[in-house]
C-alpha cells in the first residue's frame, strides 16, 4: 500500500510486565505499510517481557530492544527511545502504548498527519471522532482534570495533552532540551506538550479509539497522579516572570515584618 509519509518511522514502545501484549503488538507494527520500525523499551519486566523483546529482535532486523536495569519510569523509557532513534536518523519518532489501548491501525494517521506539515501528533481521545472504550469514571475525572488544568494553568491547547501515543519529527526531539525535562513518569508527556507549544512547534492531534486493556494491568499509581498535578503547578510557576516572582516574595515578607523594619 502506498504512503504519503517519506523516511523512517520508529514505534517507541516503553514496556512493564507486557508479555500478553507484546508479540502481537510488534507483529502489527511491523505489517503496518511503509517503513515502521519498532523499539521495546523494557524495564526488567519480572514477567519476562524484556525476553520476548529480544526472541522477537532476534528474528526481524526492523525489531529492537533497550533493557534497563529496573523499572525507572516512564518518562526516562521515552527519553532513552529518542536517543535510540535520534543516533540512528529516523525522521519520525512515535510513542504508544503495548497493550492495545493505542491500536496500531491509527500509527498510519499520525505519521500521514506529521508528514503535512505537523512537528507533533498526538493519538486525542477528546478531538471529535475520538472515543474513550472501556476505563473507569475515576481514571476518567483524572484525565479530564489534569488536561483541564494544562489548559487553564499552562494554556496548552492540545485537547489530550496526557496520551502517550505521539508521532514526533526528529526536528522537535533535536530542539527541545530533553536533560532539562524533569518528570521521570507519566507526566513527562504534559511537560513534552507544554515544551513544544512554548518552543512553538505545530502540533496536531487525530481522533483515536482509546479502548482501555484487556491484557495486564496498569502501572499508573496514585503517586503518578499527585505527580502530574505537581507537574502542572511547577511548570505554571516556571511561567512567571522572574521579576514577578521577586515582587510576590517581596510582599510576602512585607506582610510579615513589622511597619518599622520595612
Ligand atoms: N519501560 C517502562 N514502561 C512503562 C513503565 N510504566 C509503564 N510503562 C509502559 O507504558 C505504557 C503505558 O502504561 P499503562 O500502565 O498501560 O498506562 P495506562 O494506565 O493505560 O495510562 C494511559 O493513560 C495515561 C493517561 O492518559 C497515558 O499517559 C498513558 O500513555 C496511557 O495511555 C505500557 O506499555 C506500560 O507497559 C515504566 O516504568 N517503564
Amino acid at each position: 500500500m502506498a504512503v504519503s509519509w517519506s523516511g523512517q518511522a520508529l514505534m517507541i514502545v516503553p514496556t512493564y510486565n507486557e508479555r500478553e501484549n507484546l508479540a502481537r503488538l510488534v507483529a502489527a507494527l511491523r505489517g503496518l505499510p511503509g517503513d515502521v520500525h519498532v523499539l521495546v523499551v523494557d524495564d526488567n519486566s519480572p514477567d519476562g517481557t524484556g525476553q520476548i523483546a529480544l526472541e522477537l529482535a532476534a528474528r526481524d532486523p526492523g525489531v529492537f530492544v533497550l533493557q534497563r536495569e529496573g523499572k525507572l519510569g516512564l518518562g526516562t523509557a521515552y527519553k532513552a527511545g529518542f536517543a535510540f532513534g535520534l543516533a540512528r536518523g529516523y525522521q519520525y519518532l512515535c510513542t504508544m502504548d503495548a497493550d492495545f489501548s493505542h491500536h496500531p491501525a491509527s500509527v498510519p494517521a499520525l505519521l500521514e498527519k506529521a508528514a503535512s506539515g505537523y512537528d507533533l501528533v498526538v493519538g486525542s481521545r477528546y478531538v471529535p471522532g475520538g472515543r474513550i472504550v472501556g476505563t473507569t469514571p475515576w481514571r476518567q475525572f483524572v484525565s479530564y482534570s489534569a488536561n483541564w488544568l494544562a489548559h487553564v494553568l499552562l494554556g496548552v491547547t492540545v485537547r489530550d495533552c496526557t496520551a502517550g501515543f505521539r508521532c514526533y519529527r526528529r526536528r522537535v526531539l533535536e530542539t527541545i532540551d530533553l536533560d532539562a525535562i524533569f518528570s521521570s513518569g507519566y507526566s513527562f508527556l504534559i511537560e513534552m506538550a507544554f515544551h513544544c507549544q512554548q518552543a512553538g512547534f505545530r502540533i496536531g492531534e487525530v481522533p483515536i479509539t482509546f479502548v482501555n486493556r484487556t491484557e495486564g494491568a496498569s502501572k499508573i499509581s496514585k503517586r503518578e497522579i499527585y505527580k502530574a498535578f505537581y507537574t502542572l503547578l511547577r511548570l505554571r510557576t516556571s511561567m512567571l516572570p522572574w521579576e514577578r516572582m521577586v515582587a510576590l516574595y517581596q510582599r510576602h515578607r512585607a506582610r510579615r515584618l513589622p511597619m518599622e523594619d520595612r
